[in-house]
């Protein structure tokens, strides 16, 4: 198909699906035709991602369209520059398709606290409206959306817990969490700065890899960036170790079994275990014991990390201003958050404020910085490669009998409908992150990808997690499942 027809293809497809509040702005219809149109006759500049149209989620800058973070206090917000990822895109070839949907400033797992109203997801995409409407997994909802039901090629997310993997998961798509520093976060709207990590979704592992073949690059304006050296050094290990796919070593997560694990995915998960087993690979039941610990660190650390980044929004340097008061006597401030901030955020910014208070830091954020890293340790400990940030320290304990990879759900329940979520309290949603956390917080590569085991079972997310910096091997895993 020309690259005209598929950019005609996706923009009929934005009309189609526009009740299910993918986008919240989407570009110029005709500056799209028209970039695409160039693209098909100009064959000889052709570029890697030439032509292609690529969501961004609303908390990635952009200059040509306004950057909410879904929040009412950017509601009016248009960065001055394009964010180092969109930059690259662009230089690649790609066309923004406009900018998606998802939860308030990342903050969710349903993308239903958004300024801009909910994302919705219909399983029978041809025939929603008479479908009862599913979560759409968040907080990257959006760009999920928008790729399953073909309104872009391809989208960016952000994965602070599990917002790229757990979207994926809910809509049958692949979505990609690189290992946190290779993908630079300049542009890009702080949530937890030591977590964020951008991250793909993509109709399959490959077209994944494509994108992360780009993005992957040392940027010296993010300064969490990923030295120059220690990528050379990753990239030589990988090259010495290309064969593992062939006959991989793959690790189970014990502690992964949980009762709320819905019975037809751990049905599905065994199913896949054998599967691979027959197909040569080796299963190896592993241990995380911190894995119980991780989710409780994380709702601890993240609001922290927010209360601390979200304090910049008071209606004088950065949003929108509340009408009214002139700001002398504190009042403008409280206004201003109050109007502009939803209802989560508010939760998030309180927490956060409290565990890193004077009286409670020891107790709650001391505590999870500790239990984030015996997280970390357990991984390495998994392993069979040492951990390239800790080589020194960490590679004695690494076992020669430790796995390439770990799989397990991406999450314990199949995507809830839209409609049960009124009943649900806010602990009932930081549930669903449970298994996409304990990788966010080691800072490791993990992918979704969505798998059909067994015909009578519909397909679900399964994620493959790896060593910092084994990105290729998690894609190259992720490619392998799809083809069983
Ligand atoms: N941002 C994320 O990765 C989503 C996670 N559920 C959170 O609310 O923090």
């Amino acid at each position: 198909m020309s690259l005209l027809r598929a950019a005609e293809s996706c923009i009929s497809k934005q009309r189609s699906y526009k009740a299910l509040n993918a986008f919240i702005n989407l570009s110029d219809k005709h500056a799209v035709l028209r970039q695409a149109e160039h693209a098909d006759t100009d064959t000889i500049a052709a570029r890697p991602l030439h032509g292609r149209l690529i969501g961004i989620k609303d908390n990635i800058c952009t200059s040509d369209l306004p950057t909410t973070s879904a929040s009412g206090i950017l509601k009016n917000f248009t960065s001055p520059y394009d964010a180092t990822v969109v930059k690259i895109l662009r230089h690649a070839g790609a066309i923004v398709a406009g900018k998606t949907n998802m939860d308030e400033f990342g903050m969710g797992s349903h993308s239903v606290h958004s300024y801009f109203g909910p994302v919705a997801f219909a399983r029978d995409q041809k025939n929603e409206a008479s479908q009862e409407q599913l979560s759409a997994g968040g907080s990257s909802g959006g760009s999920a959306v928008a790729v399953a039901t073909g309104q872009c090629w391809a989208a960016l997310g952000t994965d602070t817990g599990g917002s790229v993997r757990l979207p994926a998961a809910y809509t049958g798509i692949v979505g990609f969490k690189p290992s946190y520093g290779l993908v630079s976060r300049w542009g890009v709207i702080a949530y937890a700065n030591s977590l964020d990590t951008v991250g793909v979704l993509a109709q399959d592992a490959t077209i994944a890899q494509e994108i992360f073949d780009e993005i992957n690059e040392y940027d010296d304006k993010d300064p969490t960036s990923l030295p120059k050296s220690t990528r050379a050094r990753i990239s030589e290990t990988s090259v010495q170790r290309s064969d593992r796919v062939s006959a991989l070593r793959i690790g189970v997560p014990l502690e992964y079994n949980i009762h709320e694990l819905q019975p037809d995915i751990r049905r599905a998960w065994s199913h896949l275990l054998r599967r691979l087993r027959e197909n040569g690979h080796s299963i190896q039941p592993v241990s995380l014991p911190t894995t119980k610990q991780a989710l409780s660190a994380y709702y601890v650390l993240a609001p922290a990390e927010a209360s601390s980044n979200l304090a910049k929004y008071d209606g004088v340097r950065y949003g929108s201003r509340a009408s009214g008061p002139d700001g002398a006597d504190g009042v403008l401030f409280s206004k201003t958050r109050g109007e502009g901030f939803g209802d989560e955020v508010k939760r998030r910014i309180l927490l956060g404020a409290y565990t890193l208070s004077a009286g409670a830091i020891d107790n709650y954020f001391i505590q999870a910085q500790k239990v984030r890293r015996l997280v970390q340790e357990d991984f390495d400990r998994t392993f069979s490669l040492p951990n390239p940030l800790k080589e020194n320290e960490v590679s004695s304990q690494c076992q020669n009998s430790g796995v390439d990879v770990l799989l397990s759900p991406s999450a314990p329940t199949r995507p809830p409908l839209l409609k049960s979520l009124e009943d649900q309290s806010p602990l009932d949603a930081y549930m669903n992150d449970v298994f996409t956390v304990p990788a966010s917080l080691a800072g490791l590569p993990a992918v979704s990808v969505p798998i059909k085991v067994v015909d009578h079972i519909a397909p679900f997310g399964f994620q493959i997690i790896g060593q910092y910096g084994d990105d290729s091997l998690v894609l190259q895993v992720a490619q392998l499942l799809e083809s069983l």
